[in-house]
């Protein structure tokens, strides 16, 4: 019997992830899987800036050289913390089913908020979409893994924003107080999804494991994914995409580019069957509708 090593990180929603993924995977005779749990540099460090731990990579190319040294076979990423360049001896399968990609609010609906009400993230997209819509409030910075944001909650936060699909798959479900409405709060990239990567070489797994990938999804996340490619962005610049099927003609591919204080913010929409060429075609859309500009000074300021 051959065995396939998945290699995830040691976070509870990692390792939900992970379980998930196991769950779905087809019971097959002559392969069984095995998990091994990583550490990664944005374990290690909770406290720093994501920009000083590794940046964009962070959780990610730990798992990316365990991959390429053979020591595991296939990693399971958040797909949004994977960055869009990877190495090219490196691959995704189909992806699998996509969770909720909205983002929520815990603690208070965002109607409910009052003004000066202070709300816990420190993810430069939602930094930005909330000042946008609701300058009034107090954005504090926070970061770590989803229980220890929440518990901030009990010592001085109103509200914190947290991916839906992060809550549920922790069982968290209950402490969503608002879906953020994609349409002023569009997600990252790839919000929901998980990213299932394997070697290029190996391309009988990779045949296996996107037999249990949806299409649909893969379509949504690729067009995403190219956007931010093309805008040369990571996780830390705020846009947010996110597609979904357009009946009759492929997807519908919608994206904000928002000012870190809130004031200004280019926002844009196309249709299309091709998830790539839609994804860098909404990207120039978005340049040429000034977006260039909000992210020069953004780049400027980190
Ligand atoms: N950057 C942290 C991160 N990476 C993935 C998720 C959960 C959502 C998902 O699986 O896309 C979260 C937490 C959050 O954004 O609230």
């Amino acid at each position: 019997m051959e065995t396939v090593v998945i290699g995830v990180r040691g976070s509870h929603l990692a390792q939900a992830m992970v379980r998930e993924y196991l769950a779905s995977l087809v019971p097959c005779p002559v392969i069984r899987f095995k998990t091994r749990t990583i550490t990664t540099d944005g374990d290690r460090d909770r406290k720093s800036p994501l920009s000083e731990v590794g940046g964009d990579g962070a959780f990610s190319s730990r798992l990316e050289e365990e991959l390429l040294a053979g020591r595991i076979d296939v990693a399971v990423h958040s797909l949004k913390d994977l960055p869009t360049s990877m190495p090219p001896a490196l691959a995704l399968a189909t992806t699998p089913p996509r969770a909720d990609m909205r983002d929520a609010l815990c603690g208070s609906t965002l109607a409910a908020l009052r003004p000066g009400a202070r709300v816990g993230t420190g993810s430069p997209r939602r930094i930005a979409q909330l000042k946008a819509l609701r300058p009034d409030l107090d954005i504090v910075p926070i970061r770590g893994n989803v229980p220890p944001r929440l518990r901030r909650l009990e010592t001085g936060l109103d509200a914190v924003v947290l991916a839906a699909a992060g809550l549920r798959r922790l069982g968290l479900e209950d402490q969503i107080a608002d879906l953020l409405p994609l349409e002023d709060f569009p997600p990252s990239p790839g919000q929901g999804a998980l990213g299932v990567q394997i070697r290029a070489a190996d391309t009988e797994l990779r045949e296996m494991l996107s037999s249990v990938g949806d299409p649909v999804a893969d379509a949504a996340v690729r067009a995403e994914r190219a956007l931010l490619a093309e805008l040369h962005g990571g996780c830390s610049v705020p846009v947010g995409a996110y597609a979904v099927p357009a009946e009759g003609r492929g997807l519908r591919l919608s994206a904000q580019v928002t000012s870190l204080d809130g004031s200004h913010k280019v926002v844009a929409n196309a249709f299309g069957r091709d998830p790539e060429a839609l994804g860098a075609q909404l990207a120039a859309t978005l340049v040429m509708s000034g977006a260039e500009h909000i992210l020069r000074e953004i780049r400027a300021t980190v």
